[in-house]
Order: C-alpha cells, then sequence, then structure tokens
C-alpha cells in the first residue's frame, strides 16, 4: 500500500519504512514553536513538574511573543518576561514583537519533510510548504522540549482536489471558508486535509497559507500540499533547502475525497458565533458593523494589504467604522511601506497596528463593545472572540471586510 506525503513525513521522523493510519509512532520533532498564548505554563510545568532537565536541542525551538504585544498589562508583562528569561537561559530563538508566530515560523524556518510541533493550533499552516505541522498542549509541548521526541497517532488523509481557477473578486479566504461550511466544523476531526489538483497549481504560497491555517477551524490535524516548483521557488527566495520533497503515491490511501472547482466559488462570509456557518457574502450585505480588521496569520500578508489598498486608493473609511490593517510580520509591513500601501491606509482613515496577532486574538487591540459588530479575516468568529460577549463577528476576505469599511455595512467589493 502507498502512503500519502503526511504518512511518508511521520514515518521518516519515525525512522521506519512505512506507517499507516492508526498507528502511533514516536517521532523526532524537526522544530518546536511557542507563543505567549502558553509558553509561561510550560516554563512553570518545566521548573515545577520536571526539576528543570536539560533541554534536547535547543537549536530545535522557537519562542515568539505576538499575541498581547506589547504588552498591554502587568500579567502579561510578566508572562513575556517569564519567556524572555528563560530563551536567554537555555539560548532559545527569540522573537517579540516582529510578528504573528507562523507568519514569522513561514518566512524564516519552515522546510518541506519537516515534522513540527507548536503549541498554537493554526501550526497546520506550515503544510503551503509541504511540511506536517500540528498544535499541541503544553505537557505535549514540553515532553519535547526535553526529548526532543513526542507520541503520534498517524491521521487519515482526506484528498481535497482543486479543479479550475477562482475568479477575479473571489480570494482563497473565501474558498476555504466556503470548503469549511461544506464539511462542517468538525468535518475532518484528526485527519489531515490533502490539497492537490490542477487547482492548487493556480495557488500561489501564500493562497496556500490562507487554506492550511483555517485547516484546523475544520477539526484538521494537519493540512498540506506538495512541495512543488511553486513552494520550492518561494523557499528559495527566502534561503532555503528542503528538508525532504514529498509526493504522495498512486496508491495512496485516502478516507474520502471532495471535489471543489474553484470557478464556481464566490465571496462568502462566515456569520457569528460559527465558522461553518457560511452564507453568500451577498445575503449578509447591509449588516452595519462597528469595526473592520485586515490581519492575522491566516490574511494579514502583502497579498491582503494590496487588495486593501486597491479597494481604499481614492476613498475613505465611513466615519461609524474603526478599521484596523495589522501586517502579519515586520517584513509585511516594510514590504507595504515600500509599496506605498501605508500612505493609503492613512489617508483613507485606517488604524495601522505593529505587526501582532490583534483583534483575531481579541485580547489586546481593537477589541469590540457591547453589541458591538465586527467584520474580521481573523480565524475565529465564536461568542466573545473578539471581545464583549454580546458582540458579533463576521469572518470573510480582505476584500469583503475592506468594502464593507468604506460602506459602514457588509459590502462586496463590486458594490463600491
Ligand atoms: C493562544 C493560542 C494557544 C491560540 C491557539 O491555539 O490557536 C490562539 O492563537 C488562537 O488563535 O486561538
Ligand atoms: S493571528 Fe489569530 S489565529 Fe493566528 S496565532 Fe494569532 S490569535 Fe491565533
Amino acid at each position: 500500500m502507498g502512503m500519502t506525503i503526511a504518512e511518508k513525513i511521520i514515518a521518516a521522523a519515525a525512522g521506519v519504512e512505512s506507517v499507516k493510519p492508526g498507528d502511533i509512532h514516536t517521532v523526532t520533532l524537526d522544530r518546536m514553536m511557542s507563543n505567549d498564548g502558553t509558553t509561561h505554563l510550560t516554563i512553570d510545568m518545566y521548573h515545577q513538574q520536571l526539576d528543570h532537565p536539560a533541554i534536547a536541542d535547543s537549536k530545535k525551538l522557537v519562542f515568539i511573543v505576538d499575541h498581547n504585544v506589547p504588552a498591554d498589562n502587568p500579567k502579561t508583562a510578566a508572562t513575556h518576561k517569564k519567556m524572555r528569561d528563560f530563551a536567554r537561559e537555555h539560548q532559545i530563538d527569540f522573537w517579540e514583537g516582529k510578528g504573528v508566530c507562523h507568519q514569522i515560523m513561514m518566512e524564516h524556518y519552515v522546510r518541506p519533510g519537516e515534522l513540527i510541533f507548536g503549541a498554537d493550533s493554526h501550526t497546520c499552516t506550515y503544510g503551503a510548504l509541504g511540511a506536517f505541522g500540528t498544535g499541541v498542549g503544553c505537557t505535549d509541548f514540553l515532553y519535547g522540549m526535553v526529548t526532543g521526541t513526542s507520541w503520534l497517532l498517524v491521521p487519515e488523509t482526506v484528498k481535497f482536489n482543486l479543479t479550475g481557477k477562482l475568479r477575479k473578486g473571489v480570494y482563497p479566504r473565501d474558498l476555504m471558508l466556503h470548503i469549511i461550511g461544506q464539511i462542517g466544523a468538525n468535518g475532518v476531526n484528526y485527519q489531515v486535509m490533502e490539497f492537490s489538483g490542477e487547482g492548487a497549481k493556480t495557488l500561489s504560497v501564500n493562497d496556500r497559507m490562507v487554506l492550511c491555517n483555517l485547516a484546523v477551524e475544520a477539526g484538521a490535524k494537519s493540512a498540506i500540499f506538495e512541495a512543488d516548483e511553486i513552494a520550492l521557488s518561494w523557499l528559495k527566495d527566502h534561503g532555503r533547502q528542503p528538508k525532504q520533497v514529498f509526493t504522495s503515491d498512486e496508491d495512496a490511501h485516502y478516507i474520502c475525497e471532495y471535489t471543489f472547482n474553484l470557478d464556481d466559488i464566490q465571496p462568502v462570509v462566515a456569520r457569528p458565533d460559527f465558522v461553518d456557518d457560511v452564507i453568500p457574502a451577498a445575503q449578509a450585505c447591509g449588516t452595519k458593523i462597528d469595526e473592520a480588521f485586515v490581519g492575522s496569520c491566516n490574511n494579514g500578508r502583502i497579498d491582503e494589504l494590496r487588495v486593501a489598498a486597491r479597494l481604499l486608493k481614492g476613498r475613505q473609511v465611513a466615519d461609524t467604522v474603526r478599521f484596523l490593517i495589522v501586517p502579519a510580520s515586520n517584513d509585511v509591513y516594510l514590504q507595504a511601506l515600500e509599496e506605498g500601501l501605508m500612505e493609503t491606509f492613512m489617508e483613507a482613515g485606517a488604524i495601522v497596528m505593529n505587526a501582532n496577532c490583534s483583534v483575531c486574538w481579541g485580547s489586546c487591540q481593537g477589541v469590540i463593545g457591547e453589541n458591538e459588530v465586527l467584520i474580521s479575516t481573523g480565524t475565529r468568529n465564536f461568542k466573545g472572540r473578539a471581545g464583549h460577549p454580546s458582540s458579533k463577528v463576521y469572518l470573510a476576505s480582505a476584500a469583503t471586510v475592506t468594502a464593507s469599511a468604506i460602506k459602514g455595512f457588509i459590502a462586496t467589493e463590486d458594490q463600491l
């Protein structure tokens, strides 16, 4: 029986010839990332429950402060200090205020064929480069930190065959929200979403990140694209070589297969409070909004900033709306500066913030008040995600978010 890309990565990490879904293996981790959401808890466990043993390989560890940065109160300042001190003591790569963890990982670390654990659910993003990334809790992270290994139950793989090409005015974000709407928030629980087909070839690494990143919102253990020439040339541009490039065998086993024709996708929104409550954006048009947000590890890259700038050029953000634009990293920020996008944002009356999770995380910047409505390119829209429990979050593409910020109510770009 052949193997899928994910199975081949796990087999290599386990040092065995082959694996199959349902097997449990001990795997060697290529890289581990943890952010300020939970690293302080891992460090506490390390000191209190393990009596501070040696770290297996600190060169494989990356700590990133991105969720509440700069610190917004003494409690988060203390968690950051704990991370900073620990990273210094153990020579761990440490990033603070330079961008959202997954964006930093993609720009600087991830390589095709790697097995990467992150103490963050959207670690599945790394599949855009043909790596197996998955989110773990603090206990598993700590175990990996001190042993360099972990256990892994080999997941089933689901094939997503993509055909056609997205039409003008339709974005990868619409495609992925549409897919989640179709398969549901539990659609691929503990399974790998493998994207392939001629439609996959029309997607850039940025586009693939949008798809892989949101996979966990359908319950996925991981998500992956084959590291093809598009991924390899992106990697080369970023000064890295693959660890190993894997392709799925002809006779690999898939638990099921779906086909999505990209030509059929239209702009959509996910309604509050469920990511899989997806409807055509046209049906939500007219809903009054208080805040709009372009940013996050899902949708805060240069592509989305360019879309926002294109629509904002010569227009103004509605008086009744706060429009937050937050680059996913400083590299994205610098690129936007170079292209003059920041001027367009400022002239239009948007609020540009430092690279961080911002209101996607909903505990630091831009939180929304009682009964307020946010339209967001963030990852989640459950009750209270962006602020007050009575507030509401619609998820949409950067184009729909920007058009809505200009109009003051949910609108699509063709309505401008
Ligand atoms: C803080 C972190 C553990 C959390 C996650 O795991 O995803 C956050 O990034 C989120 O998006 O909700
Ligand atoms: S941007 Fe949002 S989804 Fe991504 S890591 Fe930050 S809080 Fe989590």
